[in-house]
């Protein structure tokens, strides 16, 4: 592999720590769908850690697999540079036969803001990234689609559907909801009840270089590299319907 910059390099990693899982996916079957999930969840770690130790000696890594103590290493919240990894999202959706809703996410977060990202959609064929950002279509009006999470959709986002004359697109993943949204296939991603930092990065980061608007769902900014990687909810869309959302989900829980 040849590094260039840190938006090709997070693209490349993931485009290949997912052409491994496809690999695995081929290999492994799906007779016994936790062992295909924990060999996947597995071998993509030890990819990106492998690869990022070479290739970025200097850099700290968070990711969804790395051990408690690894998260907890006080190192990483003094970093300038924190590459934010989850091997392999929508872990249920890789092992489930069919499915191309499954991701591989790399994002590098620098003193304070995510700088460079890719989402890696591996049975989908692509890979999104902040080297060549989508460019997602514009919303001209009338009924739109949300995409929700397939097993933990928010509690009110039916209500909030009806509210805003919207549609709900079940997906898994939180990386292949988001690239939904960049590609048109949907128009928001309304999540809420739960998610940890490296399940929105490298997404949020292609989502913000694309112009897309991500919030948490209150419109507070999402922050990363924090003690508590817990970041629960979250709102990408495409920017004319953040307004309408926010207010939305605002009048839902007063
Ligand atoms: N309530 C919750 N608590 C913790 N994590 C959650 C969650 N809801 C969703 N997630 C995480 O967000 C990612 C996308 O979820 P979903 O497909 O349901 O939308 C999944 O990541 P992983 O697949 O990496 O575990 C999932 O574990
Ligand atoms: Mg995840």
């Amino acid at each position: 592999m040849t590094i260039r910059d840190d938006h090709s390099l997070a693209a490349d990693l993931a485009t290949e720590a997912g052409e491994r899982l496809l690999r695995i996916r081929e290999r492994t079957g799906f007779g016994d769908s936790s062992a295909l999930r924990a060999e996947g969840d597995r071998a993509s770690h030890v990819f990106l850690m492998e690869s990022l130790a070479r290739l970025r000696p200097s850099d700290s890594v968070l990711s969804e697999e790395a051990t408690r103590e690894e998260r907890l290493d006080p190192r990483r919240l003094g970093a300038s540079r924190v590459w934010i990894v989850d091997p392999l999202d929508g872990t249920r959706e890789f092992s489930e036969e069919g499915r191309s809703d499954w991701a591989v996410h790399v994002a590098l977060w620098e003193g304070g803001t995510l700088t460079a990202g890719a989402v890696a959609l591996p049975a989908q064929g692509r890979t999104l990234t902040t080297a060549q950002p989508p460019k997602p279509p514009s919303f001209d009006g009338g009924r739109f689609r949300i995409a929700v999470s397939r097993t933990r959709p928010p509690e009110f986002v039916q209500r909030l559907a009806y509210l805003v004359g919207a549609d709900l697109v079940p997906i898994g993943s939180a990386g292949a909801k988001i690239s939904a949204v960049l590609t048109g296939e949907v128009e928001a991603y309304v999540h809420a009840g739960g998610q940890y930092e490296w399940d929105s990065a490298a997404p949020v980061a292609v989502a913000q270089a694309a112009g897309a608007h991500a919030s948490r769902i209150d419109g507070s900014e999402l922050t990363y590299n924090q003690a508590d990687p817990s970041l629960p909810d979250i709102l990408v869309s495409l920017p004319e319907l953040a307004t309408s959302l926010l207010s939305g989900i605002r009048d839902l829980h007063r």
